[in-house]
């Protein structure tokens, strides 16, 4: 027999285990599904090998996969009949389900919902009233529009709403805006203020759930890897106080001794993004030896 615990445990019958495993609603195509995939490897969830999968049941870690179309996630997870799940802030608003809340921001597939319609035919929302608005989104809209007390005449369509102007179904659109190369594409210009700004997001559902948190501690720790880069470098000990305030890390940098005492090893956790604005930064305080090195994983 097996000596190790995680095997064993995985040999279990599902029946037999004392927690039920946690239910996960994940993207099964779409925009959201690679990257939602990615991340949940990254995390060290076993997902699905074939894209056709629906179900997968990753023992090890206690949690089961169920693979659904992006736009129906918050309609399981806010019943209650899947736990979590991961969607588009714009899916779970338009989905209007009170069960299900966002609990937080994964950090891709960032875009905005904005209104649309041939360059200069409108300023404002206001004059939206009576046209027809083509969307793949009517509860998002529906509810934009009610709270401000504009009736307008909803198209729904299920995608490429952008076309739905110049082949005369619609007067404008309100669709996903990324790059904006779709709308210049159809000769589109946005108008009104944003409706949202949405990313991917995990959600869960009316109650908390057992093992939400291990999950949720998972994913935080690969948004870490992916947002921070470990610096190491050597300064001058009495430095020290400049470089903290240059970049001061997530609780307080780690300052070793060197052999020679008037110089310390300093690590910090940077902001990817602004890894080499810190590095010019540390080097014209007297910093030296400055070195970059990739997060893996993190649990902060
Ligand atoms: N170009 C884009 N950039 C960023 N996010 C996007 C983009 N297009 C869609 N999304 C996001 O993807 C989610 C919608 O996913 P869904 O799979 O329903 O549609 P889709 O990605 O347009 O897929 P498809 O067009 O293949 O049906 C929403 O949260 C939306 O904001
Ligand atoms: O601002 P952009 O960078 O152009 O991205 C936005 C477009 O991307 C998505 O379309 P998708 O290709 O998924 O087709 P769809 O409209 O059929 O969903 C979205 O619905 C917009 O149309
Ligand atoms: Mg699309």
């Amino acid at each position: 027999m097996s000596t190790d615990i995680s095997e064993r445990r995985s040999a279990l019958p599902l029946r037999d285990r004392k927690t039920p495993m946690l239910r996960i609603a994940v993207p099964n195509k779409g925009s959201l599904a690679e990257t939602a995939a990615e991340m949940l490897a990254e995390a060290g969830y076993t997902g699905r090998r074939d894209s056709k999968d629906l179900h997968v049941i990753d023992p090890v870690n206690e949690v089961e996969f169920f693979y659904l179309r992006p736009k129906d996630i918050a309609t399981y997870v806010g019943s209650g009949a899947l736990d979590v799940g991961i969607t588009g802030r714009d899916l779970l608003l338009d989905a209007r389900m009170p069960g299900a809340r966002e609990i937080e921001r994964l950090g891709f597939a960032g875009s905005t919902f904005r209104f649309a319609a041939p360059t200069g035919t409108f300023t404002d929302v206001s004059e939206l009233a009576g046209k027809r608005i083509a969307t793949s989104y009517p509860g998002l809209v529906d509810a934009f529009l009610d709270e401000r007390g504009i009736a307008v005449d909803l198209v729904p369509l299920d995608g490429a709403v952008e076309s739905a102007v110049r082949l005369g179904v619609a007067d404008a659109v309100a669709d996903v805006v990324e790059t904006g190369t779709t709308l210049r594409q159809a000769g589109l210009e946005v108008f009104g203020p944003e409706i949202l700004r949405s990313e991917a997001v995990l959600i869960a559902g009316p109650s908390d759930v057992e093992g939400t948190e291990r999950l949720l501690r998972r994913l935080r720790g690969v948004l870490v890897a992916r947002q921070y880069v470990l610096v190491d470098y050597d300064l001058p000990a009495d430095l020290v106080d400049d470089a903290v305030a240059i970049a001061g890390g997530i609780e307080s940098p780690t300052i070793s001794p060197l052999r020679d005492p008037a110089w310390v090893a300093v690590r910090v956790m940077v902001p990817r993004k602004s890894v080499n604005t810190t590095m010019d930064d540390l080097y014209a305080i007297g910093a030296r030896a400055i070195l970059v090195t990739a997060i893996d994983n993190a649990r902060l």
